[in-house]
């Protein structure tokens, strides 16, 4: 297992910036592109704020996002609002190159198309971790937890809604998947995902890089 620990949130957004500057670098060298796939939630923000100054060649960069709530552009809870406000507006990436998941649109219609404007293989998906052990919108006991292809609208009864998430196919197919999970309230779930325990969704990532700060790593062995 790749895991890294760092010693506060901050610190932990710092290295994943860091890394995400080489995976790009790597990408634009080898293929001329790098298309990366944002996660959701409230943790990204610290690496987008690093991010913003650090040197990317954004120009050859395409984002695309691995879920977002059903709401339009605007509104606080779109991820795509989060990294727009965060990193987007403040960097030189054309619009063009912006994929945004429309989850003002039907969900279905919406997965559908945006399954068809995605590369044949993504480099990197980011993804966090919630505290029931979801990752992208693939929540526990979801019809999409089982789903094949690669873009889903996903019922989400404990959230009286529905979401709009790539598949574990899609998130496993990529180059690379780095899961970014920082507090202590993720401490019991990564410590019964490293026992084998659970039965969480985010066990179906393979091979990701960890990028852990020392409060949601508190509860694991020491490596
Ligand atoms: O749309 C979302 O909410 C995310 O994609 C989701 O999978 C998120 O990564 C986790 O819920 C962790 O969220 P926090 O970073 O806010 O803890």
């Amino acid at each position: 297992m790749n895991v890294q620990v760092y010693p506060t949130p901050q610190a932990t957004a710092g290295a994943a910036a860091e890394a995400f500057v080489g995976a790009a670098r790597q990408a634009v060298s080898e293929r001329g592109a790098f298309h990366v796939a944002l996660s959701g939630g409230s943790t990204p923000k610290l690496m987008y704020a690093a991010l913003r100054a650090l040197d990317v060649s954004w120009v050859q960069v395409h984002i695309y996002f691995s879920d977002e709530r059903t709401v339009g552009p605007d509104d606080e809870q779109s991820n795509y609002h989060t990294a727009r406000v965060g990193l987007l507006d403040f960097v030189p990436i054309p619009a063009s190159q912006i994929h945004r998941l429309e989850g003002e649109r039907d969900p279905a219609e919406a997965a559908s198309d945006y399954a068809a404007l995605l590369p044949a293989r993504l480099d990197l998906v980011l993804l966090g971790m919630g505290d029931d052990g979801h990752t992208a919108s693939l929540f526990p006991g979801t019809a999409g937890l089982n789903l094949g292809g690669r873009v889903i609208a996903n019922e989400v009864p404990q959230q009286h809604t529905w979401r709009l998430s790539f598949t574990f196919d899609e998130i496993n197919a990529a180059r690379a998947r780095w899961l970014l999970v920082t507090g202590a309230v993720k401490a019991p779930v990564l410590a019964q995902l490293w026992r084998g325990e659970g039965g969480y969704p985010v066990r179906q990532v393979t091979d990701p890089v960890w990028f852990l700060d020392a409060a949601a790593a508190q509860d694991l062995p020491a490596s």
